[in-house]
């Protein structure tokens, strides 16, 4: 099977890496600058689980390579359309093309772009950051791949990956309902996004603060009846099941959006806290607080560096 990761950042670079590790055939597609850094000093992670250098990562070739079987779109979520037009040149016919992005309307523009047959659905649970260009650090252990066909199902290609990260260490499980387990993330993620970039602060300080706490019930209830008004099969105690899965998290951790909002980099806002309150509007849910964090974060949200 072959592999083509679209963008070598956190997700796609340690992933990515990984599967080389364990013997995948491995392409990325990069932009400029980091195709340089990757010809120049190859592409590294930096992980509990066990460092890597890849000194000569396989880079895309735009005019010679052959079709993939595997497309994996890593790239943050306002460059998925980016991600789609590689895609949508690279793969081949009977391939699949999965984004491992949060949010939960990506499957939906893959599908319609690329056509439902050739989509696989996805969610990365782990905690990485690239620490510059080449250079990805994982925090603690977590690095985990739930994948399957929107629907259900069985494919060649979604067998295959399964293998692949059983051979690269990956912790990677096939799901009979990926829409659920993508949405299952969304329900902590949006909310927990919103929460820790709205008061800037790390989940051990806020679990501590009874306001802040309250407010991020608030968030994951609201997420949760978005959810079910979009009849997601989410489980009744689903609202306390995050609740409880955020008590357990490490104290500093924090999200992906806020680490992008200390770094001024652009937010991923309107596809979490924003997609919470912006589909709310369209289904008659009424989400006042995802909409205040929303409010409150939309002037950071095209990066301020
Ligand atoms: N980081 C994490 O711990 C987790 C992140 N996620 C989700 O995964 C997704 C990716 O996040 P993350 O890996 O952190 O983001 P990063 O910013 O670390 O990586 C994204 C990469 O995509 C590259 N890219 C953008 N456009 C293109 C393009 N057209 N062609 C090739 N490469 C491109 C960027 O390249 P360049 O360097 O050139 O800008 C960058 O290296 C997000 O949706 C995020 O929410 C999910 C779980 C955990
Ligand atoms: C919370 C975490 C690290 C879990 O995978 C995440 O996805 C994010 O912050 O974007």
């Amino acid at each position: 099977m072959r592999i083509l990761v679209v963008g070598a950042g956190a997700v796609g670079g340690y992933f990515g890496a990984r599967l080389v590790a364990g013997g995948a055939d491995v392409t990325f597609s990069v932009r400029s600058g980091t195709e340089a850094v990757l010809r120049e000093s190859g592409l590294r992670v930096l992980s509990p689980l066990g460092d890597l250098h890849l000194q000569e990562p396989r880079l895309l070739d735009s005019e010679s390579d052959a079709p993939f079987d595997l497309v994996l779109i890593c790239t943050k979520l306002r460059d998925l359309e980016a991600g789609i037009d590689i895609a949508e040149a690279h793969l081949a016919d009977d391939g699949l093309a999965a984004a491992l992005q949060n949010g939960v309307e990506s499957e939906e523009r893959l599908k319609s772009r690329l056509g439902a047959k050739r989509v696989l659905g996805a969610v990365a649970y782990i905690a990485a950051a690239l620490e510059r260009p080449g250079v990805v650090r994982h925090t603690g252990e977590m690095a985990r791949l739930v994948i399957g066909l929107p629907g259900g199902g069985s494919h060649p290609v979604l067998d295959a990956l399964v293998a692949a990260c059983k051979r690269a260490g990956i912790d990677a499980e096939a799901a009979a309902d990926i829409e659920a387990a993508i949405w299952r993330k969304f329900v902590f993620l949006a909310p927990f996004a919103g929460l820790t970039a709205s008061w800037r602060r790390a989940i051990g300080p806020l679990r501590e603060n009874p306001n802040a706490w309250a407010f991020y019930g608030n968030l994951v209830h609201e997420a949760v009846a978005v959810a079910r008004a979009c009849k997601v099969n989410l489980p009744e105690d689903a609202a306390d099941q995050v609740l409880t899965f955020t008590r357990g998290l490490p104290e500093g951790m924090k999200a992906s959006m806020l680490h992008d909002l200390e770094a001024g980099r652009p937010l991923e806002l309107h596809w979490l806290t924003g997609a919470v309150a912006r589909l709310g509007a369209e289904l008659g849910v009424e989400t006042p607080a995802s909409s205040s964090v929303t409010a409150e974060l939309q002037p950071y949200a095209d990066g301020t560096a």
